[in-house]
């Protein structure tokens, strides 16, 4: 498979491909970031990985002949046939490949049944309220995700992967941005929703600055590889906590009394309290209020 910058030109040109800017079509030509994100993920023979956009396959053949059984998903009709054709082909019984977008497959068509159970409790739709599960429950397999992500998606991606199923580990080369928006903390300017929920769900090791030539096409953004490990008592927000907590960032200089007036069955007094037992109140505003005591807007 291809790594460096030549090999991955003279592919190109046999495919007659051009990289699509409008896909993140970014590809890694750099052995070290290879082996950098699979020995921050672990793998070892056995382990079940989820790839998002295996594009010319240079990560997924890493993880394939490291003894991973991979589930990835390409949205490039073209680069999904090649892989197809090759990886796919060499690898019958571990590799497994879906044309289609990550944001609607966001674990690449990984029966979820093989992955889920009902550790992670998402809140009842009705009842609006989130629960932490239950240490007591049986664990479910494990499973992690190292991917280059298309850097358009991956805040929408990374929100249906906080959902659940959760993986135990994921690496993630990400816009600089991206990450620094998911390890922000209350105060900062990049400190928001996704901020919120990914760090209730995972502890965020120092991001690996990773240089444009490690890329082809160079990248005009700066990219970042993340490695996040789940807890050990993951917390999943209620679609309905979400939607509170991000609608409070939407205005996020304002007073969250003001905020959550017309938002919460009880005008928000109940987490007001909560919040009031941590030295904040009412008048605080949502960039002030530190991750974990967001997940009681839920019980
Ligand atoms: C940054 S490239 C990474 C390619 C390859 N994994 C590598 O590291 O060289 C991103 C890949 O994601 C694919 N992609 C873009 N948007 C996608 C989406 N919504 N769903 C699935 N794949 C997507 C692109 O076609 C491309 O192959």
């Amino acid at each position: 498979m291809p790594l460096s910058p030549s090999a991955t030109r003279e592919l190109l040109a046999k495919l007659g491909h051009h990289p699509k800017r409008f896909l993140g079509q970014n590809f890694l030509v750099d052995g070290n970031i290879v082996r950098k994100s699979l020995e921050l993920a672990r793998i070892a023979p056995g382990d079940i990985v989820v790839e998002i956009g295996p594009g010319l396959g240079t990560l997924t053949s890493a993880l394939l002949r490291a003894g991973a059984t991979v589930w990835a998903v390409e949205k490039d009709r073209a680069l999904h046939a090649h892989l197809a054709a090759t990886l796919a082909r060499e690898f019958p019984e571990t590799f497994h490949l879906l044309e289609g977008d990550a944001v609607e497959h966001p674990i690449a068509g990984l029966p979820s049944g093989e992955v889920t159970s009902d550790k992670y409790q998402v809140a009842s739709e009705a009842s609006g309220t989130a629960a932490p599960h239950s240490a007591a429950r049986t664990p479910p397999p494990a499973f992690k995700i190292v991917a280059n992500l298309p850097y358009a998606i991956s805040t929408p991606w990374m929100d249906a992967i906080l959902g659940g199923p959760l993986p135990a580990r994921m690496v993630l080369m990400l816009q600089q941005e991206a990450a620094q928006r998911y390890a922000a903390t209350p105060g900062s300017k990049q400190f928001s929703a996704i901020s919120i929920f990914l760090q209730n769900a995972y502890d965020l090791a120092p991001g690996h600055k990773v240089a444009a030539a490690c890329f082809h096409p160079r990248p005009e953004v700066e990219s970042c590889l993340l490695h996040l490990v789940r807890k050990s008592e993951p917390f999943v927000f209620s679609p309905q906590a979400k939607a509170a907590i991000r609608a409070c960032f939407q205005q996020r200089r304002k007073q969250l009394g003001a905020l959550l007036r017309n938002r919460l069955p009880d005008h928000g007094r109940a987490w007001l309290d909560t919040l009031a037992a941590h030295g904040h109140d009412a008048r605080s505003r949502p960039e002030q209020i530190p991750p974990a005591l967001w997940t009681a807007l839920g019980r």
